[in-house]
């Protein structure tokens, strides 16, 4: 068993509250990833139970028994958790072959030469690295080296995977690759991985369940990729999932109305309404119609951007700028790829609202 129990932990660093009261628990054999904006707090929890931090109050459990626990004065060490770490820059080093790189903690553990053999050959496989044993770390692309440092934290069949933001460095190419593989792998091994990142795409891509923290490090909402996509449970988690609509509205006569307009968004207003309500909506949930109708909201196309498989229309509404996607092939069938300061009517395929006071914290693609 390799559930992570994390209770009612405490970390400060002087005035900097990191963690007030952290609980979470990270099951046997699952991808989870703590997902959230810089300086929330990942790093200091992926230390904390790898054992380079001790937390200020509160226990740390791997498979139900006790690593960290300051009032009972518990550490164990980092070495004895059972653990392969990867850091986003935890270097291979450069004058060892992939090989070297891979069999070295066997050779700190002592392990039988054979043996050692043994497994270094199936944690180089497990990475797809076959056939480049050989090689040194500057014959190999990021990508590859990045599989190394995998393959060397896997050689010591941890009980537990700790990624920090691994594959940051890559290009877009094989950032996309290499997350595909990590998830395979996972898969392929069993291992309990705990993966960190700021990316919501990775997040989605590989967890089997995942953690939305704000930049005060309180957990907003757990759940599968899906879960967290679909049903996000506030305006903080909705911004951090992707680009995002927020248009401030308001309800009257039981129909939903851009804030201070006549702009009538909804006939109907689906399930309760925060004190002070705004509506999220993604690019893609604004349809577009040629021509502005009568009760349909109408807005100005103020700039119009072809993104390949995507066209990207920015939009004046109610005084501020919404973002419209559509599939290209779409938008060229239904005639609505528009030109600057055409005037056109907008429908939202859904009503997502919250409380405006959760918006704060998100830093906006551009
Ligand atoms: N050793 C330390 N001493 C003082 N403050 C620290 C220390 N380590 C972390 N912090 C602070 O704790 C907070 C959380 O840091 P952490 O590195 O966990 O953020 P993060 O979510 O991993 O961010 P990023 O995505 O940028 O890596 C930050 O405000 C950071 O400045």
């Amino acid at each position: 068993m390799a559930e992570v129990k994390i209770e009612h932990v405490r970390k400060a660093y002087g005035q900097k509250v990191v963690y007030k009261d952290l609980n979470l628990t990270i099951n046997d054999g699952e991808c989870f990833t703590l997902l959230g904006p810089s300086g929330c707090g990942k790093t200091v929890m992926l230390r904390m139970i790898a054992g380079f931090e001790s937390p200020d109050a509160g226990t740390i459990k791997i498979g139900g028994v006790m690593q960290s626990s300051p009032a009972d004065k518990i550490m164990v060490p980092p070495d004895e958790r059972s653990l392969g770490v990867v850091f986003q820059d935890y270097a291979v080093w450069p004058h060892m072959t992939v090989k070297e790189n891979v069999i070295y903690p066997l050779k700190m553990q002592k392990v039988e030469k054979g043996e050692a053999e043994r497994r270094t050959q199936e944690a180089i496989k497990n990475v797809n690295l076959t056939g480049l044993e050989d090689r040194l770390p500057s014959q190999l692309s990021g990508g590859q080296q990045q599989r190394v440092a995998l393959a060397r934290a896997l050689v010591a069949e941890p009980k537990i995977m700790l990624l920090d933001e691994p594959l940051t460095n890559l290009d877009a190419n094989l950032r996309e690759e290499m997350r595909f593989e990590i998830r395979a792998l996972q898969k392929r091994t069993g291992v309990t991985v705990l993966y960190v990142t700021h990316d919501q795409e990775i997040a989605l891509a590989i967890s089997d369940r995942l953690a939305v923290l704000d930049q005060h490090g309180n957990i907003c909402q757990i759940g599968t990729p899906v879960d967290v996509f679909e049903n996000p449970v506030n305006a903080f988690v909705f911004r951090f999932m992707g680009i995002s609509n927020m248009i401030p509205v308001e309800v009257r006569g039981g129909k939903l109305y851009a804030k201070g307009t006549d702009e009538l968004l909804s006939e109907e207003v689906k399930g309760e309404v925060p004190e002070n309500p705004v509506l999220g909506c993604r690019p893609s949930d604004i349809d577009l119609l040629r021509e502005p109708q009568p009760g349909v909201p109408t807005a100005v196309v103020k700039r119009v951007n072809l993104l390949g498989p995507i066209v990207d229309q920015r939009l004046e509404f109610a005084g501020m700028e919404l973002r419209s996607q559509i599939d290209t092939h779409k938008a060229v069938d239904g005639n609505l790829i528009f030109n600057e300061g055409d005037r056109v009517g907008i429908r939202l395929a859904n009503q997502l609202l919250f409380d405006s006071r959760t918006m704060e914290g998100v830093i906006e693609d551009a």
